[in-house]
């Protein structure tokens, strides 16, 4: 018996439907792909630390000061300028550094992505679709994550779907549409 609750009364016990922490960061990852302009595929990741911290997140997109409007979008002329979700998330990291990290992710980094995700000391990757596995550049970031020990995890989230519902603390009216320049 917990001897700072040993009260007679019924303690009300905590939600259980609470997600877990893997759903979680991959959820943020899945949350940061939205952001993404391209057209056809976005990705996300989410860097987190032995702690459990969130320490960078990304998503793929053109460099600062490379206008989304102007620079194109279509297959074959885009992997000249995109910046992909992986190395947004670790040079936009808030900590000295990402050592020992995990990086969660929707897609299997490329190989671009995997040597900088070796370089930067991060040591698990957990990912969401595997579909461009059959690429020579995807060939390329398996071998290389594997012989630098990065273990790689394909994940299954537990749950589908995650529902953020902006009004859910709102007890009538909708909440109004502001106006604001994204
Ligand atoms: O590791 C990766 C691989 C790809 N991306 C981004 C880059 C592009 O915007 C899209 C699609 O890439 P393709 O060159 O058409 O395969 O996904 C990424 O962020 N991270
Ligand atoms: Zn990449």
């Amino acid at each position: 018996m917990n001897k700072t609750f040993d009260n007679t009364e019924q303690i009300q016990k905590k939600r259980e439907d609470y997600i877990g922490w893997t759903d979680y960061f991959m959820a943020v990852a899945f949350l940061a792909a939205k952001r993404s302009k391209d057209p056809h595929f976005q990705v996300g990741a989410c860097i987190v630390n032995q702690d459990m911290r969130i320490v960078g997140v990304g998503y793929n997109g053109m460099p600062r000061g490379c206008s989304d409007d102007i620079y194109p979008w279509e297959k074959g002329k885009k992997k000249l300028y995109v910046c992909h979700a992986e190395m947004n998330a670790i040079l936009n990291k808030n900590s000295s550094d990402v050592w020992g990290c995990t990086i969660y992710v929707k897609l299997f980094p490329c190989n671009e992505c995997a040597k900088i995700i070796i370089q930067s000391g991060i040591k698990e990757v957990v990912y969401v679709s595997d579909k461009k596995a059959k690429k020579v550049e995807y060939k390329a970031s398996r071998q290389m994550l594997k012989d630098a020990g990065v273990i790689c995890t394909q994940y299954k989230p537990k749950v589908g779907t995650i529902v953020i519902d902006f009004d859910e603390d709102n007890d009538s009216s909708p909440l109004e549409t502001e106006k604001r320049s994204e």
